[in-house]
């Protein structure tokens, strides 16, 4: 597995009357990933931003933007992502009948595909698709909002992916997003992970803490 660990702050936590500053900020702290959560209050139970917003934000970093996309149906709405500037667009397995055909359109479009599962989605449901995805993000929280805690069961889910993906020789980013902080990274960077994201954990405190928070996550 890939030994280099990447942080992908997710700008839910940040301070929305400034987007643009806080990607700048968090960039140059030290951010591998900018993780855009994207939501609309149908798929999870809160409506965050679209996609001009993310077109908006895309002059102020050349990070990989991250867009995790909490949005039913997706399909009509791939293009306009892809369009904003997206580099690496997840979708849930949960969120519609095709997910082969969505993750398929999304390379179509230039991008690099990922599949999200809830915490209830057990991990046989990749079986057929992950020679088709880039990143596979494994929600350790219900998906809808920042600050919530980490469900532990999920370790032993991100542990049988690591191993399935080892497994079939691919090499394939596993992402955890949801309730890390210092404490739970190092549990799921033991069980197999290799992308953090971590949104109240990056933001705590302000900008002159987001290198320091950044480096403790990492370890
Ligand atoms: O996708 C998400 C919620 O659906 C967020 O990325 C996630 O919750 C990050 O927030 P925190 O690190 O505060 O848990
Ligand atoms: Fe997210």
């Amino acid at each position: 597995m890939s030994n280099t660990i990447k942080i992908a702050p997710s700008i839910l936590s940040a301070d929305f009357a400034k987007l643009g500053e806080e990607v700048r900020a968090v960039d140059l702290a030290g951010a591998d990933y900018i993780h855009i959560d994207v939501m609309d209050g149908h798929y999870v139970p809160n409506i965050t931003i679209g996609p001009d917003v993310v077109k908006a934000l895309r002059p102020h970093s050349d990070k990989v933007f991250d867009v995790h996309l909490m949005i039913a149906p997706v399909d009509p709405y791939l293009e306009a992502f892809a369009n904003a500037g997206s580099d690496i667009i997840t979708v849930h397995a949960e969120a519609g009948p095709h997910t082969h055909r969505t993750l398929q359109a999304i390379r179509n479009l230039g991008k690099k595909p990922g599949i999200s599962l809830n915490p209830s989605t057990p991990e046989s449901v990749l079986e057929y698709l992950y020679e088709d995805v880039n990143l596979i993000l494994v929600m350790s929280v219900n998906p809808g909002f920042g600050g919530q805690s980490f469900i532990t069961s999920q370790l032993r889910k991100i542990e049988a992916i690591r191993k399935r993906i080892e497994a079939l020789g691919l090499d394939i980013d596993l992402q955890v997003d949801g309730g890390v902080n210092v404490e739970t990274a190092k549990q799921v960077i033991a069980a197999g992970a290799n992308v953090l994201v971590a949104g109240s954990a990056t933001f705590k405190g302000g900008p002159s803490k987001y290198a320091e928070n950044i480096k403790a996550l990492r370890g």
